[in-house]
């Protein structure tokens, strides 16, 4: 299994260029499935393993797609399977995004029941709640949900008793070619789903309001393909200004959007850190000590879960007790239990997580435990006396693209180990060119 080696006590320094959205170009390339002719040219596509993973999903669906260079091409336009096999879905629970596209294109869809992960059971309820609404027929066996609708989805009016990310957008795709006009009440407001309506919009939708709790879609007879660049990942560039933070360095996280990081920036702000937003990007600065701080996880415009974890490595480190609430997902401490390997003092009561602040932190061996935990450790191991040893990285693959060489480009002591045949260089080789062969093949 590869490893990321890293050792503490560099400050980093310079400039890193964020990625694309992995929570964006997920539910765009599940998108392009409503597009019968022409083609979806969607630029800025990091080469992220889940990215691969759903372009397997569509491929597997008879869809055409290439990569080259950041940019996905992809012609649905011979869609002969509405099937989303359990071997692709349990790789990556946003496969089940291709429902709504599918359910709205070829009125039936079949899928693989996502199951839970680690941060929590995750369930579809509210996605199924929404295409039932609109006319569609849900059953559920062998461990598939099939949803079939005669001839085409009804708009509806759905309220959602969770702002669900996730069925927000699903929702969102299914109505875009539905018969009438639907409304999404009580609706995720991310900027991940206003990227995902611009793109629905150049095909042809016609949607107002995303990124309100209100969003109104007027179902249309016909999408086709469109250009599109996808925004910037605002989780990678807050683990960066985290990364910064954390070592006492000075980075600028170029293509940052300060919009979508109003929550991280008001947070590192109140611990003490220097955020300086600017046109293109965010630049970070710590030189004083860090201010211990409250945190509670919320839907957008919240704190975003996705950033828990690297900020309780960073408040380890901070003078003072921190209280860390989780409140979007059940089960998602599980890094803790990692930190407390690098002598961390945490201790969980129901769903918050008491962090004692000023650890000396000491490398170990640790387990990422989902992405952005992994992410996490990597980043404790910045500031750890001694070499900690992160393993479990499928995880941090499927949401950080060339992780390594980022950090190593601000001067980070940190290497991707492959311990096989390869030699080292090889494997980092291998990670720097992490691509796509052309067509899939
Ligand atoms: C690919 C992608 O975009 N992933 C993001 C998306 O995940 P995802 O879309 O899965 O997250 P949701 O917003 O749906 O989940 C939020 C909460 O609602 C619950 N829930 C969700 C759906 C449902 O039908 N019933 C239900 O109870 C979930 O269990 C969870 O407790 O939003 C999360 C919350 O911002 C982020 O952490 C993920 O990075
Ligand atoms: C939880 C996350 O992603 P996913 O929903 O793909 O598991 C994440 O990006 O932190």
């Amino acid at each position: 299994m590869d490893k990321i080696i890293v050792r503490g006590g560099k400050a980093l320094a310079g400039n890193v260029k964020v990625s694309g959205a992995k929570n964006a170009v997920l539910p765009i390339i599940a998108a392009s499935i409503l597009a019968e002719e022409g083609t979806c040219v969607i630029s800025d596509v990091p080469a992220l393993d889940d990215v691969r993973t759903i372009c397997d999903l569509l491929k597997s669906m008879g869809i055409s797609l290439t990569y080259d260079h950041e940019v996905l091409t992809v012609n649905a336009s011979q869609l002969t399977s509405v099937e989303a096999s359990y071997e692709l879905v349990r790789k990556m629970r946003a496969s089940f995004l291709v429902m709504g596209p599918l359910l709205a294109r070829k009125g039936r869809a079949r899928v693989a029941l996502p199951g839970g992960c680690a941060i929590g059971t995750r369930p579809i309820d509210q996605h199924l709640k929404g295409f039932e609404a609109m006319g569609a027929k849900i059953e559920i066996g062998q461990g598939f949900i099939e949803a079939s609708v005669e001839g085409r989805l009804k708009g509806a009016k759905i309220y959602l008793d969770i702002a669900s990310v996730g069925a927000t957008e699903n929702i969102m795709m299914a109505a875009a070619l539905a018969e009438g006009t639907t409304v999404i009440e009580n609706a995720a407001e991310e900027p991940e789903i206003v990227d995902l309506a611009n793109f629905l919009n150049r095909m042809g939708a016609k949607i107002r309001g995303a990124g309100t709790g209100s969003i109104r879609i007027e179902g249309v007879d016909k999408m086709t393909g469109c250009t599109h660049c996808v925004i910037p990942d605002r989780i990678e560039a807050g683990t960066f200004m985290v990364a910064a933070a954390i070592t006492g360095g000075d980075v600028f996280v170029e293509g940052a959007i300060c919009d979508h990081l109003k929550s991280v920036t008001a947070k590192l702000r109140e611990m003490g850190v220097d955020v300086d937003e600017q046109e293109n990007g965010i630049r970070v600065r710590r030189t004083g000590p860090l201010k211990a701080v409250d945190l509670k996880t919320l839907p957008y415009p919240g704190f975003p879960t996705d950033m828990q974890s690297q900020m309780m490595a960073l408040l380890l480190v901070s003078e003072g007790t921190s209280i860390v609430t989780e409140t979007v997902f059940e089960n998602r401490f599980m890094h803790v239990e990692e930190f407390r390997r690098m002598n961390a003092n945490i201790k969980i009561e129901g769903r918050s997580a008491i962090v004692e602040g000023g650890s000396k932190l000491t490398g170990s061996k640790v387990a990422a435990t989902d992405l952005r935990a992994g992410a996490a450790l990597v980043l404790a191991g910045l500031v750890s006396e001694g070499e900690t040893e992160v393993s479990a990285l499928h995880h941090i693959d499927r949401g950080y693209v060339n992780f390594t060489e980022k950090l190593q480009a601000l001067g980070a002591d940190v290497e991707r180990y492959v311990p096989s045949t390869k030699s080292r260089e090889a494997a980092v080789t291998e990670t720097v060119k992490v691509s796509f062969s052309p067509n899939f093949a």
